[in-house]
C-alpha cells in the first residue's frame, strides 16, 4: 500500500472495540450459565479465532453485525474437539485459553501461524504445570503446537517473572478449576481486564497491589457486555493528530483503563494537545472521547512502570518520537521482543530506512527527533502495529513510502485505512 504527506488530518473517528475485553468476553461467557450478549465486539482476526476456538469446544456463538450471542454451557460444558485449535496469530488466544483448557477432562491441542509458532509459551508452561497440568510444546521448543492434557488443578501462589496480563489471565483461569485459590504476582501491574470481567460474571477475584486471587468453581452467569473503544487503536489517530500539522480529530468512544492509557501520558508529557471529552463507564470500563490538536513535541524518557500500560503503543510512541524536538529514550521494554514481530528490530530498521536517527538497546530505542523523515519501503512483517505505526509516519515523511504487508491490520483494527483516510484534507 502506497503512501505520500498529508498536510492536515481533519474530522471524526469512532474507535472499535478493544481486543483484549473482545477476547475475554468470548472465553468468559463460554464458561458462565446462559446467554452473554455482547456489543461493539472486535471483529479483528485475533477475536474472531479466539470465536472459533470455542466454537470447535462445544459453544454455540451467533455473530451478527451489532451483536454477538454466546451461548455459555458453565464452567464444565466444553466438550473435547474434533481436531487442532487454531489461535492464528493471536498471543492472546493462546496463552488464556490454556488457561482454561488445563482444567477440563480431556486433552487439546493448539496451534497458530508462523508468528505464534515462535513466541515464547515456557511462561504459561511454567505455573500450569506448578498447578498439576501436563502441556508439552510438541517441538520441544517451548512454543506453540502445545498439547493440554486437562487434569484437576492445584491453587498455588505464583511469582510471575514478567508483568504480563497474558500470564496472569492465564494462571487465573486455571484457578477457576482448581481445589484451593491461587494468586499470581507480578513485577508491575499489568492490564486489569481479566480481573473487571471475571468478577462481572461472579468470580469471586481480589486485587492488592500487583497480586490478583481468584477462589475456584464460582457460579458464572451470562451477562451483557458493551465492548469500550480500544485505546491501543486509538493510539494511531491521537499520534497522527498530533504530528500532522493543522490537524483537529475527535477521537470517539476510547477506553481509559489506568491499566491502559500510558500512550495518553506520554503524549500529554511531550507537549500533545489532548483534551478528554464525555467521560464516562461502559462495560465497566472507564472511556472517554479525545479532541488531539498538531503540537510541538518534545523527546521524553519512557521507562519503567508506565510501560505495560502502553507496551502495544511502542512502536507509534518511536514514530511520534521522530517528529519531536530532542531525545526520547525507549527503556524496560525487552516484551518488545516477543511480540508479533521483534518490535525493536522492526521499528529501528524501518525508521532508519526512512532517514531516522535512532539506536536499539538491549530493551528499547534511542531517537533523536527532529530530522525530517523521507518515504521508503516499510516490511510490516506482518505485525499489524507496525503496519499501523508506519502508516501514520508516512503521512508526515516527504515522498512516498511503501508498506508491505499492509493487509495484516486486519488483526485488530479492519477498517484502520478507510478511517485514516477519512481524515485526510486534499
Ligand atoms: O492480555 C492481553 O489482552 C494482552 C496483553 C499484552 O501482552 P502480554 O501479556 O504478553 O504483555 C498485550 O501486548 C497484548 O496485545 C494483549
Ligand atoms: C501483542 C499483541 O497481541 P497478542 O499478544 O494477542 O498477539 C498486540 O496486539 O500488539
Amino acid at each position: 500500500m502506497i503512501f505520500h504527506k498529508v498536510t492536515s488530518l481533519k474530522g471524526e473517528v469512532t474507535i472499535p472495540g478493544d481486543k483484549s475485553i473482545s477476547h475475554r468476553a468470548v472465553m468468559f461467557g463460554s464458561l458462565a450459565e446462559g446467554t452473554t450478549e455482547v456489543t461493539n465486539f472486535l471483529q479483528g482476526a485475533d477475536c474472531l479465532s479466539t470465536i472459533s476456538c470455542f466454537r470447535k469446544l462445544g459453544i454455540e456463538i451467533e455473530n451478527t453485525p451489532d451483536r454477538i450471542l454466546i451461548h455459555g454451557k458453565g464452567l464444565h460444558g466444553l466438550s473435547e474437539p474434533t481436531d487442532t485449535l487454531d489461535t492464528g496469530n493471536s498471543g492472546t488466544t493462546t496463552r488464556l485459553i490454556s488457561g482454561i483448557l488445563a482444567g477440563q477432562p480431556f486433552t487439546t491441542v493448539l496451534n497458530g501461524d508462523a508468528s505464534i509458532q515462535t513466541r515464547p509459551m515456557k511462561r504459561i508452561i511454567t505455573p500450569l504445570s506448578m498447578m498439576g497440568a501436563d502441556i508439552t510444546s510438541l517441538k520441544g521448543n517451548d512454543c506453540a503446537p502445545l498439547r493440554i492434557c486437562g487434569s484437576q488443578l492445584h491453587g498455588i501462589t505464583y511469582q510471575s517473572p514478567v508483568a504480563s496480563a497474558q500470564v496472569k489471565s492465564c494462571v487465573l483461569l486455571a484457578g477457576l478449576y482448581a481445589d484451593a485459590p491461587t494468586s499470581v504476582a507480578e513485577p508491575i501491574l499489568s492490564r486489569n481486564h481479566t480481573e473487571l470481567m471475571l468478577t462481572g460474571f461472579g468470580a469471586k477475584v481480589t486485587s492488592s497491589g500487583t497480586t490478583a486471587t481468584i477462589e475456584p468453581e464460582p457460579d458464572l452467569k451470562g451477562m451483557k457486555i458493551e465492548i469500550p473503544g480500544d485505546i491501543s487503536s486509538a493510539a494511531y489517530f491521537i499520534a497522527a493528530g498530533l504530528i500532522i500539522p493543522n490537524s483537529e480529530i475527535l477521537v470517539k468512544n476510547v477506553g481509559i483503563n489506568p491499566t491502559r492509557d500510558g500512550i495518553l501520558r506520554v503524549a500529554k508529557e511531550m507537549g500533545g494537545d489532548i483534551t478528554i471529552l464525555n467521560e464516562k463507564i461502559s462495560g465497566g470500563e472507564p472511556t472517554c472521547d479525545l479532541l488531539v490538536r498538531s503540537s510541538s513535541l518534545k523527546g521524553v524518557t519512557v521507562g519503567g512502570e508506565i510501560i505495560p500500560t502502553l507496551i502495544d503503543e511502542i512502536p507509534m510512541i518511536a514514530v511520534m518520537a521522530c517528529f519531536a524536538e530532542g531525545t526520547t529514550i525507549i527503556k524496560d521494554a525487552q516484551e518488545l521482543k516477543v511480540k508479533e514481530s521483534n518490535r525493536i528490530d522492526t521499528v529501528v530498521t524501518n525508521l532508519k530506512a526512512m532517514g531516522a536517527h535512532i539506536e536499539a538497546t538491549d530493551d528499547g530505542m534511542i531517537i533523536e527527533g527532529g530530522y525530517p523523515l523521507h518515504g521508503a519501503v516499510i516490511d510490516s512483517h506482518l505485525d499489524h502495529r507496525i503496519a499501523m505505526s508506519f502508516a501514520v509516519g508516512a503521512l508526515g515523511a516527504d515522498g512516498e513510502t511503501t508498506i508491505e504487508g499492509a493487509d495484516c491490520v486486519k488483526i485488530s483494527y479492519p477498517e484502520f485505512y478507510e478511517s485514516l483516510k477519512s481524515l485526510i484534507q486534499q
